[in-house]
């Protein structure tokens, strides 16, 4: 079929249609590549050419009917619409350009759209007066796709209008060209942008976070559902015989277990704040200020009500995995400065050493020892007395040689270490020993808790306290009461001191407990005695490693002989001393003269009162005071230590008596740890101390000789070894 007629059918059913939609497809067509890629419609230039072809052909009268329908047809077929729309579309462009430039057409340009328009007009008569062929209404014959404008100028260019009014803009070029007339144009405008309400399904939107609590309450069937499924779980992995399944339940139940102690830590924390708000409010009824539990505090809380219920086998895994939790993330978060903590081991100026008469084969003891606390850690201090006559001065091992050009103790720990020792040691000087040292943070803020706490527990009448009296001879555990006499005290005076020894061995069920007060067994006291146990030992087994290390020795040689898991005489001693009653002298005395009995022993008090006996040799009998420093604890080294080094090593004789002037109004409490032998160390010298001296010495036979007072023993009431 020729092009031609093909156009033609498809400008009638354009004219047949009136609908808006069959315009646009005849729009679409006419650009449709049948059209304008076959060629027919060719270039612009061409289609004018033919067009003018087309013009001469029309006015030949002459042509018979047929002949001239073929010529028209061929003139058609030559002068597409669709050439002639892209040569209207081109010139329409071209003066929109100019126009939006703000220029006219061009002549040239004017005359040639004329051209085409009279030549349009030309045809268009031709056909009207041939008759038979069906015309194509003007409308079809614009190309409405350049909008509306375009084909409002073709309508009006048919009727002779030139008028031309601005063509609309388009979005873009694949938009409708016309808006229809069919859409009503909305008359609202949108003034004010208001909120539209956003509903909201409860299926799928999820709204704020319900309150936590509400939702437990609401669903607290959960927990039984929980608890059942718990059960039915315990039930299954008994009957699973398939052991990856049994392993699979296993997890599970371990989950579901957690789940359910994590809620019931939280419940019990609501419940803490539950509480305190009731009693809160009833003391702001009665018009005291509210006060508002923190955080820490109600988690400490809840803790101590969640060790209350606990079975004291569970209690301890607890506290164990807390501590041990404790520990790492304070390693883990500990300064630098701390881990450089160093003990300082102070060896006496030679004046000392000099002016006095040194032993048989003892060159040296360590006089006391001082823990200062730094930075919320330990660093240690250990005074240590020698005789640098001695031809065997372990303490200035050769591989470790007295230095002179040491650097000097920092001026802020010598008064410390004066006043202590401000007659044996008034230059002391240094070695610098680098042990690692992570001292226990909780050692001291746990024994000043308990001095506190434990008051109580002296408070009650004798006879109750001694329902838990230590038994002579058989336990070193339990109670003492005050006012014995003893053998070893020159002046004999009656002590004035009550204790109880509680062992490390029952706080950390080592062995079975004997029975202790309830203020003592009560769960905070017990967790805080437990506390002071281990990190008192801890910080003893540093001291002993520092020594060995002093000593050229292997650093364990001491600490195998103390260890804490195996049994041992090691205790907690609460010491309480009434305040003065009387200035005499010889009424009573705090504790009468003694050595301890263990390797290393720490002390926590917080008056005056203890005195180490004078190594001055021009006041041989002189007691000195150590002065409680706040935040330290006070080390002396027991008689077991005088074993082990064959002597080397000294136990510092000490007594208590009334503090001094104001101090001594009040009672004076105390808290004291002993690191003794284990049950199964062999008490004889460690290696490389063997030699020195024949069989080892306690610390009794020292004190015969340097001190000349009497043989020790003191109030440890199981030197010699008690049945435990
Ligand atoms: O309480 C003191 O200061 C010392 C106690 C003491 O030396 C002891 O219990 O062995
Ligand atoms: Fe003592």
């Amino acid at each position: 079929m020729p092009l031609s007629s093909k156009l033609d059918q498809k400008l009638r059913a354009a004219e047949e249609s009136s609908d808006d939609e069959e315009y646009y497809e005849v729009t679409d067509r006419s650009s449709s590549p049948s059209i304008i890629e076959t060629g027919d419609g060719g270039e612009l230039l061409d289609s004018e050419e033919e067009d003018e072809g087309g013009e001469e052909g029309s006015e030949d009268e002459d042509m018979s009917a047929d002949a001239e329908e073929e010529e028209a047809k061929a003139q058609m077929s030559k002068v597409s619409f669709g050439a002639l729309a892209k040569a209207q579309d081109a010139l329409s462009a071209d003066r929109k350009r100019k126009r939006k430039r703000g220029e006219e057409p061009s002549k040239p340009q004017e005359d040639k759209l004329q051209a085409l328009r009279e030549r349009l007009q030309e045809i268009k008569a031709a056909k009207l007066a041939q008759g038979g062929v069906s015309q194509p209404k003007p409308k079809a014959k614009a190309r409405p796709t350049k909008g509306e404008e375009e084909k409002k100028k073709d309508e009006y260019d048919d009727s002779g209008s030139d008028s031309d009014t601005a063509p609309a803009a388009r979005s873009s070029k694949h938009a409708p060209a016309v808006q229809t007339s069919k859409k009503a144009v909305s008359r609202k405008r949108q003034v004010v942008d208001a909120k539209k309400p956003k509903f909201r399904d409860p299926r799928f939107d999820v709204g704020a976070p319900p309150d936590e609590n509400t939702v437990q309450h609401r669903y607290a069937f959960l927990n039984e559902y929980k608890q059942s499924e718990i059960n039915d779980l315990r039930e299954a992995i008994k009957k699973t015989k398939n052991e990856a399944d049994k392993e699979k339940l296993k997890k599970k139940l371990i989950s579901m277990e957690s789940q359910m102690k994590a809620q019931r830590n939280k419940d019990q924390q609501q419940n803490v704040i539950r509480e305190h708000k009731k009693m809160e409010r009833e003391l702001v009824k009665q018009g005291k200020q509210p006060f508002y539990l923190k955080k820490s505090e109600q988690k400490k809380i809840a803790l101590i009500e969640r060790f209350q219920n606990m079975k004291s086998k569970d209690r301890d895994r607890a506290i164990e995995r807390r501590r041990k939790k404790a520990t790492a993330k304070e390693r883990k978060n500990m300064p630098d400065e701390r881990h450089d903590a160093r003990v300082y081991l102070f060896v006496p100026d030679p004046y000392f050493s000099k002016s006095r008469e040194a032993p048989d084969g003892w060159d040296c003891g360590v006089r006391g020892m001082v823990l200062r606390q730094q930075n919320d850690g330990i660093t240690g201090y250990i005074a240590v007395m020698s005789d640098l006559r001695s031809p065997s001065l372990p303490l200035l091992h050769p591989h470790r040689p007295h230095r002179p050009d040491l650097p000097p103790i920092p001026p802020r720990l010598r008064p410390l270490i004066l006043r202590s020792n401000s007659r044996s040691l008034p230059h002391p000087r240094l070695l610098l020993p680098r042990p690692p040292l992570h001292p226990p943070r909780h050692l001291l803020s746990a024994s000043t808790r308990l001095h506190f706490t434990t008051r109580t527990v002296f408070a009650h009448p004798l006879p109750y306290k001694t329902t838990h009296d230590l038994i002579k001879g058989v336990s070193l555990f339990g109670y003492k009461r005050a006012g014995i006499v003893k053998a070893t005290d020159p002046t004999l005076r009656p002590d004035s001191t009550e204790f109880f020894n509680i062992a490390k061995d029952h706080l950390h069920a080592i062995t079975p407990s004997r029975s202790y007060p309830a203020e003592i067994t009560e769960k905070e006291t017990w967790i805080l005695l437990q506390t002071v146990a281990h990190d008192a030992h801890k910080v003893g087994m540093l001291v002993l490693r520092v020594l060995a290390t002093q000593l050229g020795i292997p650093p364990t040689s001491f600490t195998r002989k103390n260890e804490f898991a195996v049994r041992s005489g090691d205790h907690v001693r609460l010491t309480h001393k009434p305040a003065r009653v009387s200035d005499s002298t010889t009424a009573a005395i705090g504790l009468p003269s003694h050595t301890d009995f263990g390797s290393v022993i720490l002390l926590f008090n917080w008056l005056g009162g203890l005195q180490i006996q004078s190594y001055d040799p021009s006041t041989p009998e002189q007691w000195d005071f150590v002065r409680p420093v706040d935040g330290t604890a006070i080390i002396n080294l027991g008689d077991a230590m005088v074993t082990f080094t064959n002597g080397v090593l000294k136990s510092a004789k000490h007594h208590v008596v009334d503090a001094p002037g104001e101090q001594g109004r009040v009672d004076r409490y105390s808290v004291v740890y002993f690191v003794r032998p284990h049950d199964e160390a062999v008490m004889e010298a460690v290696e490389g101390f063997e030699h020195l001296g024949g069989k080892g010495r306690v610390a009794g036979k020292f004190e015969a000789k340097v001190g000349g007072g009497a043989v020790g023993g003191g109030v440890d009431e199981a030197k010699g070894g008690a049945v435990r």
